[in-house]
């Protein structure tokens, strides 16, 4: 279970630089999902990770092993990993238990050793019952269980897995989640996961690496990432945040106090932790940090459309005169569409508006409980 370190990692294709002096820090026996909108650069860095691409720049470590650098280079097939893909790339003219055998057997393992190893993994992911099908005989779910399977049956140190839940539909994906996040704990491999989806993510992952136009903005655990957003992008794109620009006033205790920065609106006073400093600053904010006013609130907002989800009325609002994200309430009551409602603030994290430029460069990553396990 290798300690897996990038530090300055650079990626071009013809002349475009998708990856950019890219730092990570993967404690041993981790689960890292790399999270971003689409084209930031995830799969690449996974790929690199793996040894299908070579780094322009910079350095790759599992443990004290350079593993890839400008001028040094170990193959996929001596990196102790195993690869998922979205296409699950089953051998279609074997069985179940052909397609996990099939690598041990190229390794020439003994028979007796090799039955033993495919059974545990059968088992392991559920598969006995379904063991002499073939492929095409399967749902989804369970040919990415297959490809698991073998993957897994080699007991890789580091098990890559890049959009693996594409293909499947909303229930299989949450069964599937729970399949890695058991199947992560049983083995004690360090996974890498590449998604877009957050709450794939956040509902996996023990860290997150949060990426944008081939740069990290930052990593942490899905808690660090939810309350405490290094950047605007970060905090809009993790927990369905949404952001106002405010004006810091003054900070002591990490308590910032501000005030709203809209040209309708001045809402002086207001206290919020944070670590902006005075100056321009956001105010990052989720549903559960804004509350339904009786009277003015500190703001005014028209609500633009309401939605009955999870035994709530999810309702969007548009700050008058504030920023430009929507904001969103889950409310106990339905409220006509155009009206106007007083919202409060109850919470919030404030960061610096310069952070939007400026992505935390060197993340620190807390170690694991059994990192060193
Ligand atoms: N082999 C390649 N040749 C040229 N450009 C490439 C190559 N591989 C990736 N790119 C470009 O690099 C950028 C990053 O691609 P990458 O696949 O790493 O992004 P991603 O974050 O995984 O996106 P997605 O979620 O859509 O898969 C994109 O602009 C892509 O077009």
């Amino acid at each position: 279970m290798p300690r897996v370190q990038a530090k300055g990692i650079g990626k071009s294709f013809g002349g475009q630089q998708v990856l950019h002096d890219v730092d990570l820090d993967l404690p041993k026996g981790a689960f890292m999902a790399l999270l971003g909108p689409s084209g930031c650069g995830k799969t690449t860095l996974l790929r690199l990770i793996a040894g299908l691409e070579l780094p322009d720049a910079g350095e790759l470590r599992f443990d004290d092993r350079l593993i890839a650098s400008a001028d040094s280079f170990v193959p996929p097939e001596a990196r102790d990993l195993g690869m998922v893909f979205q296409s699950y790339a089953l051998w279609p003219n074997m069985t179940v238990r052909g397609n996990v055998d099939f690598a041990l057997k190229t390794r020439r393992l003994p028979r007796a050793e090799r039955r033993e190893r495919v059974d545990q993994m059968l088992q392991a992911v559920g598969l006995e019952p379904l063991a002499e099908r073939r492929p095409h005989e399967l749902s989804g779910g369970q040919r990415q269980r297959v490809a698991l399977a073998r993957s897994l049956v080699l007991r890789p140190a580091l098990l890559l897995l890049d959009e693996p839940l594409a293909n499947l539909d909303a229930h299989l994906r949450h069964r599937m989640l729970a399949e890695f996040r058991r199947l992560h704990a049983a083995t004690g491999t360090t996974f890498i996961l590449v998604t877009h989806d957050q709450d794939e993510a956040m509902a996996v992952a023990s860290h997150i690496a949060v990426m944008e136009g081939g740069r990290i903005q930052q990593v942490g655990t899905p808690e660090d990432l939810y309350r405490q957003p290094a950047t605007a992008m970060v905090a809009r794109f993790v927990g369905h945040g949404a952001t106002l620009p405010v004006e810091v006033t003054a900070r002591q205790d990490g308590i910032c106090t501000l005030s709203l920065d809209g040209a309708a609106q001045k809402v002086p006073g207001l206290q919020v932790p944070g670590r902006a400093g005075p100056g321009p600053a956001w105010l990052c904010l989720h549903r559960e940090d804004l509350r339904l006013s009786r009277g003015p609130g500190h703001f005014r907002t028209q609500i633009l459309s309401q939605s009955f989800q999870h035994g709530r009325y999810l309702t969007h609002v548009l700050p008058r005169g504030i920023g430009t994200d929507l904001l969103t309430l889950a409310l106990d009551q339905p409220l006509p569409a155009q009206d106007e409602v007083g919202i409060d603030i109850t919470g919030g994290w404030v960061i610096a508006r310069e952070g939007e430029a400026a992505p935390l460069r060197q993340p620190s990553v807390p170690a694991t409980a059994d990192a060193d396990a």
